[in-house]
C-alpha cells in the first residue's frame, strides 16, 4: 500500500513530557493523544505502545515509539515521552535537547523529587525557554496540599530562571482523562491550550548547512540503514550529499520519513528517518552527526561554563579538580573528557566554574553548545561550551 506523503499544514513544534518517576508522564501522554483523536487531529496511542524500548519498536523507517505526532488547532507536535528514572537522564538529555517546549509531569500526591529538580535544571541546561506544568493525578489529590505542591514547582522554576510565577499550572488527571471522565477530558485540553499559547513558535535555522545528531540507527532489510533524529539546523532534500561525523564518510540520502509519511524535505525541527545510500548499519552510531559537507570541523579541545550539581539536586558530595575524568553528554554523543579548571584547580558542588575540557574523540562543538556531565550513572554538572581552543 502506497504511503501518503506528509503534508505541512501547521507550525511544528517538538515538545515532551518530563517529569519524576511514576509521576505519569506516559499515563498523561496517552490521555493527550486520546483527547486529540477524539477531536479528530491525532491517533489515539495506548499506553503500552509508547513505554516500549525503541528497539522493540524498530520496524520499518519509522522513529523511536517513544515520539507521538499529535495537531492541536493551530500546530502539528512531536512529543518525546522521556523517562524518569535516574538511569534514562542520558536519553532525557538528548531529547530533551530538540524541545521547544516541554510539559513538566508532577504528581499531585508525592510533589518535588530528585528527578523533578534533575529534569528542570538540565532543561535549562539544553535551551528549553518554556515550560508547562502539569500538577497530575489531581483526582486523586487532597487541593490543599496540592496549592502547597503548586507554590513549591513554582519556586523550583523560578529558581532555575523560568519565571515560576507566570509558568501556566494546570491540574490534570491522565488517568481518568484517559478513562473518559468528562472533567479530567477538559483538563488535558486546558493543558494543550496553555502549551499551544505559552510555548512560543521558535526561530528555525532553515537557511544554515544541515545538521542532525544521530539518535537512533536502524537497519532495514533490502532498503539500507536509516538514521533517525530531529534536524538541528539546515534543510535536507532526497538526493542530497551528506557527511558523517564521526564515520568519516559521504554519503547520498535515498528516503526521507516524519511518522511513517514521505517526504521530499525535512527542515530545522523536523523528527525525520533519513535512509542512506551503501553505509553499513554498523558505520554509524547514535551521537554522531549527519551534515552538509564540509560544514562542521569536529574538535576536541574547549572552553566552558559549567555548573557543578550539588549533592542535593543529585551531584557530587565532594569536590572536583583538574585531572577530573567524566563522560560529557554532547547533543546525542557520549564522550569522556579531562577537566583542567586553570587556577581555581578545585570546584566544589554548588560552584559554577571555567573549565578546559579535552575529549577523548572529535566532535562537532560550538559556542553556545550546551552539555551535561556524568558520572557513574548521574548528572553532575552542566555546562555551555565558551570557546574552541
Ligand atoms: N490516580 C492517578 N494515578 C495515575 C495518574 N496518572 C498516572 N497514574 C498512575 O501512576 C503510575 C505511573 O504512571 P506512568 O504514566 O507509568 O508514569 P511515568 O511518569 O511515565 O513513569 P516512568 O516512565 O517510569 O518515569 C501508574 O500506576 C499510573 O496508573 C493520575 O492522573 N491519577
Ligand atoms: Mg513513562
Amino acid at each position: 500500500m502506497p504511503k501518503t506523503a506528509y503534508v505541512r499544514t501547521k507550525p511544528h513544534l517538538n515538545i515532551g513530557t518530563m517529569g519524576h518517576v511514576d509521576h505519569g508522564k506516559t499515563t498523561l501522554t496517552a490521555a493527550i493523544t486520546k483527547v486529540l483523536s477524539e477531536r479528530g487531529t491525532g491517533t489515539f496511542v495506548p499506553f503500552d505502545r509508547i513505554d516500549r524500548a525503541p528497539e522493540e519498536a524498530a520496524r520499518g523507517i519509522t522513529i523511536n515509539i517513544a515520539h507521538v505526532e499529535y495537531e492541536t488547532d493551530t500546530r502539528h507536535y512531536a512529543h518525546i515521552d522521556m523517562p524518569g528514572h535516574a538511569d534514562y537522564v542520558k536519553n532525557m538529555v538528548t531529547g530533551a535537547a530538540q524541545l521547544d517546549g516541554a510539559i513538566l509531569v508532577v504528581s499531585a500526591l508525592d510533589g518535588i523529587m530528585p528527578q523533578t529538580a534533575e529534569h528542570v535544571l538540565l532543561a535549562r541546561q539544553v535551551g528549553v525557554d518554556h515550560i508547562v506544568v502539569a500538577l497530575n493525578k489531581a483526582d486523586a489529590g487532597d487541593p490543599e496540599l496540592t496549592d502547597l505542591v503548586e507554590l513549591e514547582v513554582r519556586e523550583l522554576l523560578t529558581a532555575h530562571g523560568y519565571g515560576g510565577d507566570s509558568v501556566p499550572v494546570v491540574r490534570v488527571s491522565g488517568l481518568r482523562a484517559l478513562e473518559g471522565d468528562p472533567r479530567w477530558t477538559a483538563a488535558v485540553e486546558a493543558l494543550l491550550d496553555a502549551v499551544d499559547t505559552y510555548v512560543p513558535m521558535p526561530v528555525r535555522y532553515t537557511d544554515a548547512p544541515f545538521l542532525l545528531p544521530v539518535e537512533n540507527v536502524l537497519s532495514i532489510t533490502g532498503r539500507g540503514t536509516v538514521v533517525t533524529g530531529a534536524v538541528e539546523r539546515g534543510t535536507v532534500r532526497v538526493g542530497d550529499r551528506v557527511e558523517l561525523l564521526g564515520s568519516g564518510t559521504t554519503t547520498v540520502v535515498t528516503g526521507l520519513e516524519t511518522f511513517g509519511k514521505p517526504m521530499d524535505s525535512a527542515e530545522a525541527g523536523d523528527n525525520v528517518a533519513l535512509l542512506l545510500r551503501g553505509v553499513p548499519r554498523d558505520a554509524v552510531r547514535r551521537g554522531h552527526v549527519v551534515a552538509a559537507p564540509g560544514s562542521v570541523t569536529p574538535s576536541r579541545r574547549f572552553t566552558a561554563r559549567v555548573y557543578v550539581l550539588s549533592s542535593r539536586e543529585g551531584g557530587r558530595t565532594t569536590a572536583i579538580s583538574t585531572g577530573y575524568r567524566p563522560q560529557f553528554y554532547i547533543r546525542t554523543a557520549d564522550v569522556v573528557g579531562d577537566v583542567d579548571l586553570g587556577e581555581a584547580a578545585v570546584a566544589r558542588p554548588g560552584d559554577t566554574v571555567h573549565m578546559t575540557v579535552e575529549l577523548g574523540r572529535d566532535v562537532p562543538l560550538e559556542p553556545g553548545l550546551g552539555f551535561a556531565i556524568r558520572e557513574g550513572g548521574r548528572t553532575v554538572g552542566a555546562g555551555t561550551v565558551t570557546a574552541l581552543v
